[in-house]
């Protein structure tokens, strides 16, 4: 029987391909054990175990650039972090260690490669994150969603799969009253938009939509609200100012296929997962990338859109100014972001855990 580790975490677009891909292997091969490695107090502790999997958590943490000091206990966390990662992988014995990005991926590969198992990483970015970049020149494959990877990565290695998504949004089994339902919506909500913060949230999104709820209930659009945990509750209260306007807020939210069945418009950081989840789903889209990571990445992968008339691309600088005021004219234009949903369309990388699992396959010498 063979045995898979899959290692990583820290935001929901490390997490949710990561569960992607271990589906797709349970799912082949019903055997194959299979255990999570994450890093403690991260998303991926609660995520994880939710989607039916055992998860070990590491005490890792990441650098603090701005005060070195604090970086000590960094140090001691990440010892600590190795020690345990190798014990983990000595008590699992596994045939191959997948790394899908974040802290925790870093000492479980490490210690893998030093036991001389296999490992494969999956970088959803077309920015590499430190942890795969460190791990690259000793991983034995390289599964990427964008072109163009060889300036990062050894060419060799490189295999071009796409993002993994969520096999209830890969495979669609809903329907727009579902939804509208499922939300508690008018059924008559013939504008909906849908707003997306990115796994965690995002201030400035919520700041726009704050400032212009009462234009948004004037112009007759009904809101699906994703605020993140920071920012609820003074959402709840702007809403609640606001009561001529139909709304959903919530923190985050579960169902994400009813949210873009839903939706005739998302708004949405540029984070690689919404990206690929947008495109496979056609939706038209307003991008706002996130000012605050690392090489400006977000605003690359909102461009590769962008320049298609695959979605809009608004600043994080302008968003407050031209957002909502941005969305509601093209609420008013069907066609338009019809067009613009079938754009998103022809950038769509369907089946791509099936592709990377097919990887997994070679490296095991397993047969489908
Ligand atoms: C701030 C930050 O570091 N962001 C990074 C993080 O993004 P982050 O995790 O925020 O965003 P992504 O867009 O990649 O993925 C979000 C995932 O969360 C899901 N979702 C989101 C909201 C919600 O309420 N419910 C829900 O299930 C989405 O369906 C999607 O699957 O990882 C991405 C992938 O490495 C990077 O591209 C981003 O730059």
């Amino acid at each position: 029987m063979k045995r898979v580790i899959i290692s990583g975490g820290g935001t929901g677009g490390h997490i949710f391909p990561a569960i992607a891909i271990a589906d797709t292997i349970k799912r082949k091969y019903p055997d194959v054990q299979i255990l999570f490695v994450g890093a403690e107090g991260r998303m991926e502790m609660d995520r994880v175990p939710r989607a039916g999997y055992e998860i070990v958590g590491l005490p890792i943490k990441g650098l603090n650039r701005k005060n070195p000091l604090k970086n000590i206990p960094v140090a001691v966390n990440l010892v600590k972090s190795l020690i345990l990662a190798k014990r983990t992988i000595k008590r699992f014995n596994p045939d191959i260690a997948i790394g899908v990005g974040g802290y925790a991926s870093a000492p479980v590969l490490k210690e893998a490669q030093k036991a001389g198992i296999p490992t494969l990483i999956q970088e959803q970015n077309s920015y590499p994150g430190v942890t795969n970049k460190l791990l690259a020149k000793h991983v034995n494959k390289i599964c990427v969603a964008y072109p163009d990877m060889e300036q990062f990565f050894p060419k060799e290695k490189i295999i071009l799969t796409g993002n993994p998504i969520r096999k209830d949004l890969e495979h669609m089994n809903v329907t727009k009253e579902e939804a509208i339902y499922h939300f508690r919506l008018p059924s008559q909500s013939d504008k909906i938009l849908l707003v997306l913060g990115g796994s965690l949230g995002a201030r400035t999104i919520n700041e726009s939509v704050k400032s212009h709820l009462i234009d948004l209930a004037e112009a007759g659009v009904t809101l699906i609200w994703q605020t993140g945990k920071s920012y609820i509750d003074e959402a709840r209260d702007a809403i609640d100012r606001v009561p001529q306007l139909h709304c959903h807020v919530t923190d985050f939210i579960e169902r994400m296929d009813y949210a873009y069945v839903a939706a005739d418009l998302v708004i949405s950081r540029a984070g690689a997962l919404s990206i690929s989840e947008i495109c496979l789903l056609r939706k038209p889209a307003i991008l706002v990338p996130s000012p605050n990571v690392a090489e400006d990445h977000q605003t690359k992968n909102a461009k590769a859109l962008s320049m298609r008339g695959a979605a809009d691309l608004i600043t994080d600088a302008e968003a407050n100014e031209k957002l909502i005021p941005e969305a509601i004219e093209a609420l008013d234009r069907p066609k338009q972001l019809e067009d613009m949903g079938n754009a998103a369309g022809k950038l769509a990388t369907p089946n791509a855990a099936e592709h990377i699992v097919r990887q997994v396959e070679i490296v095991l010498g397993l047969n489908s």
